[in-house]
């Protein structure tokens, strides 16, 4: 059996080769409305093949909401598991946005349904949440490790609720993210040896202004740092800078919503994701 090449060795090849963007693929009722369809599975269907066949062949990464397709039942996740295989096969990696976090011996099953190369939805990374103990990741990590796809684990996140967990100070006195943040640099240890990007990545949230760098909360994990919250959560590219300093190569930016709203013209949802690509390269060189 060959040795898949780890997820983070193919995220910078994609970086590189068509920019770091991601753009989330959240179906909101409203949105559905919005672009004349209905709130029901055909408009789901709809809606998703638009954005996969406009962006799957542009952008870094494809990141789609399961909650989405999720409260359509089965016939959702029909639309989902059709959307991860269209968008891989287009070139896009696949973020799966499960944010999925239990007891280790679920999170086996959860790593199972996103992670092993046999199943439906496997995906090339899938968020997670560490607030069970990031010990209770080390199925998920490990499944990662196994088929060459990668885990994004919530760290510093976009809303303002966040805080009260993440900040949280623990008996060592650091906190509750730079505890998770120094586990996956030492997940990502042994692919940054081999001087390449590590597989784990944190979700730290574009909105977030200066207080990691003034905080001195260490984002150099020699992984990926998905930075959503730009566009209808108020961040702007030019925000980037400041929220992440020196660690800002490694930065993947996400939108769902300020790409989403200028469809359903495919060419409109194009131009919005090149425009957001441009300003995201003007700050990040
Ligand atoms: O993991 C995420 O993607 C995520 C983490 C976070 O801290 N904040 C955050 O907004 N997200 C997701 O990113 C997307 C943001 O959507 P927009 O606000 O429309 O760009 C949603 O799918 C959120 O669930």
């Amino acid at each position: 059996m060959t040795t898949p090449t780890p997820f983070g060795a193919r995220l910078r090849a994609a970086m590189d080769a068509r920019g770091p963007l991601c753009v989330g693929i959240d179906p909101h009722a409203s949105l559905l409305a919005d672009w004349g369809l209905g709130d029901d599975v055909a408009g789901l269907e709809r809606f998703t093949r638009t954005v996969v066949e406009a962006l799957a062949e542009r952008v870094a990464v494809l990141k789609p909401q399961s909650a989405f397709f999720e409260r359509f039942g089965s016939r959702g996740i029909a639309v989902l598991e059709r959307a991860v295989a269209d968008a891989r096969a287009a070139g896009a990696l696949v973020l799966m946005d499960a944010k999925r976090g239990d007891i280790g011996s679920t999170m086996a099953a959860y790593a199972a349904a996103y992670l092993d190369p046999a199943s439906p939805l496997f995906s090339d990374a899938v968020t997670v949440s560490p607030y069970l103990g990031f010990g209770s990741l080390r199925p998920a990590l490990d499944a990662a490790r196994a088929a060459g796809a990668g885990v994004f684990v919530l760290a510093l996140t976009s809303n303002p609720e966040g805080t009260e967990v993440q900040h949280a100070v623990r008996p060592d006195g650091s906190t509750v993210a730079a505890t998770v943040l120094r586990a996956l640099k030492d997940e990502n240890a042994a692919e940054a040896a081999e001087g390449r990007l590590g597989s784990y990545g944190a979700v730290v949230g574009a909105t977030l202004g200066r207080a990691p760098q003034e905080a001195c909360v260490d984002l150099t994990i020699d992984g990926p740092l998905l930075a959503p919250g730009i566009g209808a959560q108020g961040a702007t590219p030019a925000d980037l800078p400041s929220v992440f300093g020196p660690a800002i190569k490694n930065v993947v930016p996400s939108v769902s919503r300020g790409v989403l709203r200028h469809g359903p013209d495919a060419a409109s949802l194009v131009a919005a994701a090149s425009r957001m690509a441009e300003e995201v390269r003007a700050v990040a060189e």
